[in-house]
């Protein structure tokens, strides 16, 4: 029997326990220091056990993972360091930093344990155990971080329980890890922040703002409304990698004030494109990059009805929708519905029966 323990089962820690409960051999015991937040995991079934007392959790478990804030992450670890834990036992976290995690466990005696950082590429801009799939990182990239000291056998079975997520695993070098993270990740979220609150501020002279904005705000922005403390102390643990990266920021939107006020239009194109080339470079429909779902489009006709037909017919055939959105929707225009799927199999197969029943479908 593999018995795991998730300290923090919100998001990530949820998605974790849903991708490990019930599998053959494996119990997931929840912790949270909160009796009703413990009480939830139970409630809500992502767990199979559940306790506020940090001790038992960790004296029973073959593998821990910390999935909390990343300001949080280090008083855990040093915590696991004075109890005596299972021989052998993995403990990983899923902090969105990696440099700083890794330099405290390494200072730390664990006994026979060990400790691999550890990064799912996967998120959302939703928080907390509500928020938790079990679909969360099929296909996605998830990192880990062991060093020169970390046994090879400890990362091969910390790879093998986590093929239940169905991500690809890569093994990363932590102060990389955060170099890339604070530019693929860290910097998107600060961008997509300071361009709500850009905004936020003209709308409170005119409600249009608000009422205009379309599908471009929307896919730039979503981001923004990630977990306000959850992103606080990821940006503040970053901080070396990212003030630099910010630099760098301000001398990208600057070409464009410059090719602006030279009205230069060739150069303008040209940013456009090699940046659309890049861009269509990065492998499509995989999690954690372009898509966050598997997606399609559907041009639907301005016909009372049609998503309800649409939706029965995905229905009658046996396809899951897990997210429909009526992207344009307006009187005379015909419209554009996002399906989202949990599979790529089922994106393949609507695709193709929506196809067969005359729809146009773009990916
Ligand atoms: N949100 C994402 O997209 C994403 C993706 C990958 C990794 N991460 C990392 O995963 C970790 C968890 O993030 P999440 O998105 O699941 O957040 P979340 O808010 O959904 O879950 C956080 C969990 O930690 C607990 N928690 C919150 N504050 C705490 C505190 N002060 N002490 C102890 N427990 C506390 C909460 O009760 C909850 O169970 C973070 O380290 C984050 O950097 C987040
Ligand atoms: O898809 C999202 O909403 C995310 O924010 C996921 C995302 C990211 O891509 O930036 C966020 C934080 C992580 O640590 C990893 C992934």
């Amino acid at each position: 029997m593999t018995t795991v323990a998730i300290f923090g089962v919100g998001l990530i820690g949820g998605s974790i326990a849903l991708c490990l409960k019930g599998k053959p051999g494996i119990t997931v015991i929840g912790h949270s220091n909160r009796p009703s937040q413990a009480e939830k995991y139970l409630q809500r079934g992502v767990v199979d056990y559940a306790t506020t007392s940090m001790q038992e959790a960790a004296e029973q478990a073959d593998f821990i993972f910390i999935c909390v804030p990343v300001g949080n992450l280090e008083e855990y670890i040093l915590k696991l360091s004075t109890i005596h834990l299972k021989p052998g036992c993995i403990i990983t976290d899923a902090g969105s930093t990696k440099a700083s995690i890794m330099a405290c466990a390494s200072k730390l005696d664990f006994g026979s344990a060990v400790f691999i950082g550890g990064h799912p590429m996967a998120g959302s801009e939703r928080s907390g155990v509500e928020a938790a799939s079990s679909y969360l990182y099929e296909n996605a990239f998830y990192v880990l971080t062991p060093d020169e000291k970390t046994p090879a056998e400890a990362v091969e079975r910390l790879v093998q329980l986590l093929s239940h997520t169905k991500a690809n695993i890569v093994q990363v070098d932590a102060k990389e890890h955060d170099e890339i993270a604070g530019a693929i990740s860290h910097l998107p979220h600060m961008i997509a922040v300071s361009l709500v609150n850009q905004v936020r501020g003209y709308s409170e002279q005119n409600d249009l703002y608000e009422s205009l904005a379309a599908g471009g705000f929307r896919d730039i922005t979503r981001i923004a409304s990630g977990e306000p403390n959850v992103w606080r102390d990821i940006l503040i643990n970053n901080r070396a990698v990212l003030l630099p990266l910010l630099q760098d920021w301000s001398k990208e939107t600057n070409k464009f004030v410059e090719m602006l006020e030279r009205s230069d239009g060739k150069a303008i194109a040209e940013a456009f494109r090699q940046a659309g080339q890049f861009r269509s470079r990065m492998p499509e429909r995989r999690k954690g990059m372009i898509h966050s779902a598997f997606e399609c489009y559907v041009d639907v006709p301005d016909h009372p009805g049609i998503i309800g037909k649409i939706t029965s017919e995905l229905g009658n055939s046996r396809i899951n929708l897990s997210n429909i959105q009526v992207i344009e929707s307006r009187e005379d225009v015909p419209g554009i519905l996002r399906l989202s799927f949990r599979t790529q199999d089922y994106l393949d197969q609507a695709i193709a029966l929506l196809s067969a029943n005359g729809y146009d479908v773009h990916l």
